[in-house]
Order: structure tokens, then sequence, then C-alpha cells
């Protein structure tokens, strides 16, 4: 992909023998937000620890801002966040004086950033709360600020709803969306809920067994999808024959009861028409959209979901 911020080319990682990282190239576009989606094992943090520079690599590269990290690591610090796992956080200190603590550890003596990054999370900037009395949202959205207290232009954050309730990873995943639209940064997270992707990311890089086994935008595999009507009838053969009478040649039958029919042009009123005019019963009718549940099935060959 064009205008990549991050890339990787033919990244491997060995723990001892064995190789879990196999040959991965990723492009991660400025501005955008990319999704490595992949089951539990797969590969994810290994990737993201390497690009963090977090573990060794045990060959390929990983270019940030166009630049090998291999030559210019110290350059990037400040300009990447990130959000891997759990931060030490002091229990008896608030949200904002723990923060401060990472302050003085950077170096910086500006309290503003402090205030600006719980504001991007919408954390108390009061000390009331105290950090053991947190909820595991308000835990997790600290992690987060704390990602991004510097205004890094990357924000790299691997599995960031992980073990939270429907509430908190909402919440979670609206401030990510915040900060690629308000604040245009550029996020790589990953997942092991294809829910989560979709709803979130532009890009996906699909890792099964440490390799990528499919990279693209999902606007341009939404498009590219077919989309088709499903119909469910009594009499398949039948259907087929006036379906071909009507010049749709489009349809493939799915089972004993069932076809779908991939012509762009017909309605599903249209074809629930034609059928019942020749007496064929249709008992279901429905359109069905881009799945990317189906497309990430596919690109890992029919393997159980994530
Ligand atoms: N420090 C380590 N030493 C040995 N093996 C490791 C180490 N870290 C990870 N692994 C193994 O490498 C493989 C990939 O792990 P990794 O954590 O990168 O996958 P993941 O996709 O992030 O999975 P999860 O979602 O469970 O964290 C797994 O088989 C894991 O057991």
């Amino acid at each position: 992909m064009n205008n990549s911020i991050v890339e990787t080319e033919n990244l491997c990682k060995k723990y001892g023998n064995k190789l879990v990282v196999k040959d991965v190239n990723m492009h991660v576009r400025r501005g955008k937000i990319y999704g490595i989606i992949g089951k539990n094992g797969a590969g994810k943090t290994s990737i993201i620890k390497m690009i963090l520079g977090l573990i060794h690599k045990t060959s390929g590269q990983v270019r940030i801002f166009g630049k090998d990290t291999d030559e210019c690591r110290q350059a990037l610090v400040g300009r990447i966040g990130y959000m891997i796992e759990p931060n030490g956080f002091y229990s008896n200190l608030s949200a904002r004086e723990n923060l401060m603590i990472y302050t003085r550890i950077q170096g910086s003596i500006n309290p503003n950033v402090v205030m600006d990054a719980l504001q991007a999370v919408n954390l108390p900037s009061d000390d009331r709360k105290k950090f053991r009395n947190f909820s595991l949202g308000m835990k997790q959205r600290l992690a987060l600020a704390l990602a991004i207290m510097n205004d890094p232009e990357i924000i790299i954050l691997d599995e960031p709803t992980n073990g939270l309730d429907p509430i908190g990873i909402s919440d979670m995943r609206r401030y990510i969306k915040k900060l690629q639209q308000e604040r245009n940064k550029t996020i790589l997270l990953s997942s092991h809920q294809l829910s989560e992707v979709e709803v979130l990311a532009d890009d996906i890089g699909i890792i099964d067994d440490g390799r990528i086994l499919a990279e693209c935008e999902i606007e341009k595999i939404k498009k590219e999808s077919k989309q088709s009507i499903k119909v469910e009838v009594d009499n398949i053969k039948k259907s087929a024959v006036v379906l071909e009478a009507k010049g749709i040649k489009n349809f493939v039958i799915q089972g004993e009861h069932q076809i779908a029919v991939y012509e762009k042009n017909i309605s599903s009123y249209d074809i629930n028409r034609m059928l019942m005019d020749r007496d064929i019963k249709v008992s279901t009718i429905f359109t069905e959209f881009f799945n990317l549940e189906r497309y990430f099935n596919n690109a890992i060959g029919g393997k159980v979901n994530p």
C-alpha cells in the first residue's frame, strides 16, 4: 500500500527454535486505523513488539516514517505511543497523579499534556478517585491516556478492549476513533475479534500461524465482495428454470432449497414475483451483504474462527 508510515518487510521471529512470525510484510497507511486480526497465539503481539523494538526481531526489516528502525530507534521516541501490557499504575494515586509520574520520568514538565490526555479519554482530572477504585474500563482508558500523552503521531494498541464489558468496549472504540478523526493519528491495533476491526479499522492484516494471509482495505473488499440475494424455495429445479427463462444466469444452487442470485440489477421483489407467478413457494428471501467473518474464514482456509 502507498503512503505507509509503518512497514515491515519479511519480518520473522523465533523463540528458541520455534518460528512464530514468518516473513510478515505489513503496511500501515498514514492517518488510518490498521487492524491486525488473528486467533490467540497467531503472532500479533510478537509483531507489535518487534515494531516497537521491545523484542529483537530474528530477521527482516521494520521501517517507520520510511526509515529502518535499526538505524533510527532513538529518533522515534515521543513519535510513537503504545499500550501493550497492563501498565504499572499506583493504586493509591489518581489518574492525574499517575500520569504526572510518567511525565517526570519522561523529562517533561508541562502539566497540560496530562490534562489533555485525560480529557481525550474522558477521565477525571481531579484527584478524588484513586486508581484502585477505577473500573477496568477506566484503567484501560488511563493506559490509553498514557499512550497518547506526548501527542505521538502513531499509536499502537495491543488488544485494546480485551476483558472490557460492553460499555467499556464501546467507550474505548469511540476514543480510538476520535483519535484518528479529530487528531489525525495513525493507529495500529491488534484484535482477535472480527467485530472490533470491522467497526474500527480502515485496513486489515489477517495473521494466521505467524503468516500474513491477506492485507486489504476494508472498503475495497466491501466493494468487491459479491452481494447476493438468497432465496429459499420449495422446488429448486423449477426455480432454476424460471430464473434462466427470465435471463438470470448469475446464480448458484446452494442446497436442496436455496439459491443465491448474484445479478446486480435485480431486486429481491422482482425475484420473488418471478417465482411466485410460477407457483413456486418462497419461504425466505433476503439480501446478504459483505461479511468480514466470511472473508476472514476464506482467508484462513475455513479454519475455526478466532
Ligand atoms: N517469550 C516467548 N517465549 C516463547 N514463546 C513465545 C513467547 N511469546 C510468545 N510466544 C509464542 O509465540 C506464539 C505467538 O504469540 P503472540 O503472543 O505473539 O501471539 P498473539 O497473536 O498475540 O496471541 P494472543 O492474542 O494470545 O496474545 C505463541 O505460540 C506463543 O506461545
